[in-house]
Order: C-alpha cells, then structure tokens, then sequence
C-alpha cells in the first residue's frame, strides 16, 4: 500500500519571526521526495512541525487521517519517523540499547530489535560499541534503522547526507529507494541535493519559509534550486548560449 503525506496551510512561528510561512505540501508513498533550501530557509522547521515537535499551526494528514492534534508522540505511533538534524542518538548507551529504548518507547516486542541491527551490517558488528563511538556514518545508519523501528509509514530525513563520505550517503538512498518502492513516503531535507540528485523522483524548493509548487524530477528540482539562488542564469531561448553567472549570488 502507498501511504501520503501533507501539511496544508502550515506556519511556524518563533517570538515575532516567521520560519515557515502557510506551507502546503504532499509527500506521496512510492517516490523519493526532497525539500531543498539555503540555510535558515526553515527547513528543519517545517519538518519538526511536520512530526509534531515544534508549535505550528495549518494542518498534517497522514493518509487522510488528521493528525495536527496529536504531539510527536502520538504521531510516531501512528506511523510518522524522524532522523533529525544531527542524529540524536544516545552517545552513552550501546548501538543495541540505542535501539531498545526506540523499541520500549513504541512498544515493540524485542525481535524488532534485531531487525534493526540486521538493516546495515555494521550494527550488528558494532551492536556492542558505544553509539558515542561510532564514526559518522555508522551513527546515521544507526539513526535511520532506529527510526524504521516499527515499519513507519512516512520517513523524514534531516540533512542526512551532511558529512558523509559518498558511498555511506549512496548506501543510505539505496535504503530510501527500497523503503519508497514499498509506498513509504520518503522526505530527504537537504541545504544542497546536487550530489544526489538523480536519486531524487521529486521536491520543492523552501526559501525563507516559502515552499515553491511541485517539481518533478530531480534533476529539475536541483535546477530551479539553483536558479532561484542565482547561481545559474534562466534558461535562455532555444539557440543562445547557455550562460552561468558566479555564485556570488549564492548564500
Ligand atoms: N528554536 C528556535 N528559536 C528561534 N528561532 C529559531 C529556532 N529554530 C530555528 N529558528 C530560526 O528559524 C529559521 C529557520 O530555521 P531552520 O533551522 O528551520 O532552517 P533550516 O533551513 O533547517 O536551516 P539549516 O539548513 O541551517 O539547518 C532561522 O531563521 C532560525 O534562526
């Protein structure tokens, strides 16, 4: 079955400022989704608020179902997983109790567990390392199988490929790929999504809390990206040159 996800009218305000300003998007099972913007453009922001972790009003819709009411906790339960910015994993507790305490949070029987640690082969290898440890990658895969815990029906991703070499962060998307060809809807969030953007089916573009309308393709989507930071220059007509200004534009 292929699951959706959608915020409609969706805005998260800090103090006086606004992070995300009255967003509408819809994430569909079956295909790998990004939302691509320049740093403080509110990604993380429309995410969390996505998953019930910051205060936002609009609306959120797992298929169909209305969950705007319920906090992150609930939402998880219902099938909502987050790799948030940075990991959060617990440096302290082993990879193995990394993923026993997703385990008793959600309630799932200990098999879970080993499933978790079978998703990437160096879990199970390191199931006893401190997770504090572990270097980068290993750390995210642990993130990521963590969140999968419980068979989601929607997978945020926060900056997952921040950081890591491009075999770790090809190994990750080929985890995507399979998850999204089971009708788990896939977000990657990222400041850059050039290195994998082939890998991408479709996204928007979020600048200053502005979401862009859908863009298929992600090859398109990196473009438009580009484009509205000014890095590129509009396509010119057919039969001119193709021009690239600096990107000086850029921030
Ligand atoms: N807890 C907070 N309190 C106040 N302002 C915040 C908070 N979190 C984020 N902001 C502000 O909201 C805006 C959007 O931040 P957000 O982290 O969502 O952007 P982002 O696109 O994820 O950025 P980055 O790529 O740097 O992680 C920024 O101006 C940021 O300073």
């Amino acid at each position: 079955m292929s699951h959706e996800l959608a915020v409609s009218g969706l805005s998260v305000r800090y103090g006086g400022s606004v992070a995300v300003a009255d967003a509408g998007l819809t994430f569909p099972g079956g295909k790998i989704s990004a939302v691509v913007g320049p740093n403080g453009a509110g990604k993380s922001s429309l995410l969390l608020a996505a998953y019930g972790s910051v205060p936002a009003t609009g609306r959120v819709t797992l298929d169909g179902e209305d969950v705007s009411g319920l906090g992150a906790a609930g939402r998880a339960r219902r099938g909502l997983a987050l790799v948030p910015q940075g990991r959060q994993i617990f440096a302290r507790l082993t990879v193995r109790e990394n993923l026993q305490v997703m385990a008793d949070t959600l309630g799932l029987p200990g098999e879970e567990v080993e499933t978790a640690l079978d998703r990437f082969p160096i879990l199970r290898e390191r199931r006893r390392a401190l997770a504090g440890v572990l270097s980068g990658g290993e750390q995210q895969m642990l993130a990521v199988s963590r969140a999968l815990m419980g068979s989601p029906r929607a997978l945020l991703l926060d900056e997952m490929s921040t950081g890591l070499a491009p075999l770790i962060v090809a190994e990750l998307m080929d985890t995507a790929r399979r998850l999204a060809e089971q009708g788990t809807v896939v977000v990657v969030v990222e400041p850059s999504i050039s290195a994998i953007r082939d890998r991408l089916d479709r996204g928007y573009v979020l600048l200053r809390g502005r979401a862009s309308e859908a863009i298929d393709g992600g090859r398109d989507l990196d473009a438009e990206y580009q484009r509205a930071m000014g890095v590129t220059a509009p396509r010119p007509p057919h039969g001119a040159a193709h021009d690239t200004v600096s990107p000086g534009g850029a921030r």
